[in-house]
């Protein structure tokens, strides 16, 4: 069995409160983008991980797809399993492909080995593995709250548009920009901000990371205005970074300027 865990972007990300759990709240609208891994669960006598693509940080069997095969294991009689990997969306890159890669391992064990999990139950697995994980259960654009892990409906949909993404060769550790950022309360809701047309976005719907990243990394800067100057309608950096992202409402004719980074585009 096979799938294809794809990455998310933040529109808007407005870091509002540090809460007494060490975890700060939120306001974000989680959007999923096609940038995509590829996992593989093969039948084995012995429970195993092993990928191919980019290289990932820490010991295999501390992976998060084996975390989440191994909480769903304390719940539930599975056999073991070898679980394959092929990473292709950036690490560090504020595109959650991480959380995204245990979701998805969660949703292939429930169908896999007819678990019977409903959406409520997998969203609750995954909490337990990271803050943005449980958007990837449902993996449908939605407006976050609180650790990012509780969602709201918003009617808003950006098909029709393109985006690119650009990964500027630099990995940020998510827990290092926490630490670095100054909880503020918004003058507005985001998902007010959200509702008004994406020609106002530019002025209004900011990401709370980039004023604390900016001035250390000053590529994110600088390839956020190239979006702009590509005629991105908006760009962003996406959760704590380091990829920016540009919206466009045609596919933009010259990248060339980003050939030095990791770089996909698509339609929203
Ligand atoms: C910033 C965001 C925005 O969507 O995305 P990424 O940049 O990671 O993609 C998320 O909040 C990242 O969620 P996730 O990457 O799952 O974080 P976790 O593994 O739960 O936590 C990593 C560390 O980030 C900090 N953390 C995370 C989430 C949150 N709401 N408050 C926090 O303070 C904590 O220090 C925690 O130890
Ligand atoms: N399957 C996985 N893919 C990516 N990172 C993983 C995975 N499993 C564990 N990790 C760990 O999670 C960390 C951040 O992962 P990622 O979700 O890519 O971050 P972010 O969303 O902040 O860009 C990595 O440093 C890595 O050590």
């Amino acid at each position: 069995m096979v799938t294809f865990p794809n990455a998310k972007i933040n529109l808007g990300l407005l870091i509002t409160e540090k809460r007494p759990d060490g975890f700060h709240n939120l306001q974000s609208c989680f959007y999923p983008v096609g940038w995509s891994d590829a996992l593989e669960l093969i039948p084995a006598s012995e429970t195993a991980f092993s990928s191919t693509g980019l290289p990932i940080p820490g010991e295999p069997m501390q992976n998060l797809c084996v975390k989440a095969y191994d909480l769903l294991r304390r719940d539930f009689d599975m056999p073991p399993v070898h679980i394959h990997l092929q990473k292709n969306v950036p690490i560090g890159a504020g595109l959650g492909g991480g959380s995204a890669d245990a979701a998805f391992t969660l949703r292939l064990l429930n169908d896999r080995f007819a678990l019977s999990l409903s959406v409520d139950q997998l969203e609750n697995y995954a909490r337990q593995l990271g803050s943005d994980c449980a958007f990837f259960v449902q993996n449908r654009p939605v407006y976050c709250i609180e650790k990012g892990d509780v969602f709201r409906e918003i009617d808003l949909s950006l098909s029709g548009y393109y985006i690119v993404l650009v990964y500027p060769n630099l990995a940020i550790s998510t827990a290092e920009a926490y630490a670095r950022i100054r909880p503020q309360q918004p003058e507005h809701p985001l998902a007010d901000l959200l509702l008004q047309p994406i020609t106002t976005w530019r002025n209004t719907v900011h990401n709370n990371f980039e004023a604390s990243l900016f001035p250390t990394y000053p590529v994110l800067a600088s390839v956020k205005e190239q979006l702009y100057e590509a005629g991105a309608v908006y760009a962003s950096m996406s959760g704590s970074g380091s990829t920016l992202y540009g919206i466009f409402d045609a596919p933009p004719a010259d990248l060339n300027q980003f050939a030095q980074y990791r770089v996909w585009q698509g339609k929203l």
